[in-house]
């Protein structure tokens, strides 16, 4: 069947020529469907289905343009090619046809093919009027059985693309939904990001854990669970506005290399155990990093404080302990005001404002300390062996310096000495 070809995919816009594809060989996936349905991709990746030898295929075109090779699969004979601002699946036609490749995929809309040297659009299972509807159609309910992530793989790219479910399709992931577990525990995770990352993800999120499967992953949600998740893309547009800068750190990655959000970690405190110990175990099954597990332990541990934190002291140890957690924190308190205590969130948010106002301001010595005097330096001037007491010197000289009762290096020392001979 050849249909309308959208001209994004042409391959003047690939980061490769075409001439190094094998005739045939056909584009498929997530690039095909977005582009027919005049989506807009932030990263370029291309999934190709190569009858012939797709690893050959793939190691030529790394050779060629100087860019990365890995070797994905090499049972199923799978390879990336990594190029700068692209990468590039090559896979190896499962069975002895395009048709048939096609037909043990997930869902319709991700079965379309297009051949880049014919510029035809191939469609076997009207994945196309499928993408017109807005529906995920699965293919086939043992294709789900085969691999079931793709029972999770349906609520992530409803959630993205803004479709809704097929009631069968929906039927079968429910039937099936226990079968997620013998998925790898990374891969559901990754999808979990996806969920959590897109705008409407709480809501499927939400049915999701109706149709059966978060219960594993998340044991201990209630109901409430899922109504502060549902809130937190709202409290945290609520802080944006009121302190912009928060709004950018709320949409910055943990780590470079841990490309969560710390509004992603929020939501992830919405779905675990209240006891922090608990949490850490729920989510190193989900192989979580260390980075995120800490970050999530963390807000779950402080968020209660935000509100008692009434002395300097107090706030002191809540800024010490939160670090970069803050913002994440400061969303979990409103949302959890908001929704235990039914305040409006413009009330809730001027209860937060001195704490706030004190994170945002780089010379606040509350929430950033500098020291009046350097550990090395306390144990010479009182001729002290390192220990864990000189810590707690110098936090008592931070907490007695933002009392304003030392000011200079000489007070901050003579301060320390008092306390040790009290
Ligand atoms: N568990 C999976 C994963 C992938 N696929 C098939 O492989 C294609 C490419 O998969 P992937 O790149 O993981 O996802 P996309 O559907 O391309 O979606 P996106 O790129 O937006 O994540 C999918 O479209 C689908 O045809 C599948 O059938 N089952």
């Amino acid at each position: 069947m050849s249909g309308f070809v959208p001209s994004t995919l042409a391959s003047e816009n690939w980061p490769f020529s075409l001439e190094w594809l094998p005739q045939p060989a056909y584009m498929v996936g997530g690039a095909v469907r977005d582009a027919m349905l005049g989506r807009s991709r932030e990263y370029l990746d291309l999934d190709f289905v190569i009858p012939s030898d797709a690893v050959k295929v793939a190691r030529t075109i790394a050779h060629r343009y100087q860019a990365g090779f890995v070797l994905l699969d090499p049972v199923r004979r799978i390879a990336r090619v990594v190029f700068p601002q692209a990468t590039a699946d090559f896979a190896q036609q499962e069975g002895d046809s395009l048709e048939t490749d096609l037909h043990r995929r997930d869902f319709t809309v991700n079965a379309i093919a297009y051949n880049p040297h014919t510029q035809e659009i191939i469609d076997p299972l009207n994945g196309y009027a499928d993408l017109q509807a807005g529906v995920l159609r699965m293919i086939a309910k043992a294709n789900l059985k085969d691999d079931p992530l793709r029972l999770l793989r349906a609520y992530r790219q409803a959630a993205q693309l803004g479709f809704t479910i097929e009631p069968t399709t929906q039927a079968a992931i429910r039937d099936l939904a226990s079968h997620l577990c013998q998925v790898a525990a990374e891969r559901v995770r990754v999808e979990i990001g996806y969920l959590l990352a897109s705008p409407q993800g709480h809501t499927w999120m939400a049915i999701a854990e109706n149709d059966g499967l978060l219960k594993q992953f998340f044991p201990n949600t209630t109901p409430e669970s899922f109504r502060k998740l549902a809130v937190v893309d709202e409290v945290a547009d609520l802080l944006a506005k009121q302190w912009p800068q928060l709004g950018v750190e709320l949409q910055g990655y943990v780590r470079e290399t841990v490309k969560t959000t710390w509004l992603s970690i929020a939501k992830l405190a919405c779905l675990v155990h209240p006891d922090p110990s608990v949490a850490e175990i729920e989510l190193q099954k989900l192989t979580y990093s260390r980075a995120e597990i800490r970050a999530v332990t963390t807000a779950v541990k402080l968020f209660p404080q935000l509100k008692t934190a009434n002395t300097l002291r107090e706030q002191y140890f809540v800024f010490q302990e939160a670090g970069m957690v803050f913002a994440a924190i400061a969303v979990l308190a409103l949302v959890q005001d908001i929704l235990v205590e039914a305040m409006s969130g413009d009330n809730r948010l001027s209860a937060y404002s001195p704490l706030i106002t004190r994170y945002l301001n780089p010379d606040d010595l509350v929430a950033h300390p500098t020291q009046l005097v350097s550990g090395k330096n306390l144990m010479i001037a009182l001729d002290l062996p390192p220990s864990p007491l000189v810590g707690e010197l110098l936090t008592e000289i931070a907490i007695a310096r933002i009392e304003g009762k030392v000011t200079t290096t000489e007070a901050a020392i003579a301060f320390a000495r008092q306390l040790l001979e009290g």
